[in-house]
């Protein structure tokens, strides 16, 4: 288990040193455009998931959103910080 801005520190480690086989390397790498379209994938699921399935279900398909929103902040250079400052 770990928190949002554990998750973002982990990524951010990846996306510097590029290990083989990371799947967020080769997401960073497909670019903003592909990213973009996992967003809006994942956060379909999130809808479907809670109107019809269970929470653990929803809250699985919500971590998957969190996580593809975060490549994209990696993509962008945006940090928690600058997001939390519109909370
Ligand atoms: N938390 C996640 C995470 N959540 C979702 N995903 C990816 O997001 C996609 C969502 O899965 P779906 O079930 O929707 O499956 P899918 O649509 O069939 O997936 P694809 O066809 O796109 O692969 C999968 O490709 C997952 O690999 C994640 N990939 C990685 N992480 C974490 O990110 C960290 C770094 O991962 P790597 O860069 O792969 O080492 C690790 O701590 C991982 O646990």
């Amino acid at each position: 288990m770990k928190t949002f801005d554990q998750l973002y520190a982990e990524l951010a480690e990846k996306a510097a040193s590029r290990p083989e086989g990371s799947g967020t390397v080769a997401a960073l790498d497909a670019g903003v455009h592909s990213i973009g379209k996992k967003i809006v994938e994942e956060a379909a699921e999130v809808w479907m998931a809670a109107e019809h399935e269970s929470d653990e279900a929803a809250a699985e398909e919500m971590s998957q959103l969190l996580y593809h929103l975060q490549v994209m902040m990696l993509a962008r250079g945006i940090s928690p910080e600058d997001v939390y400052r519109h909370l």
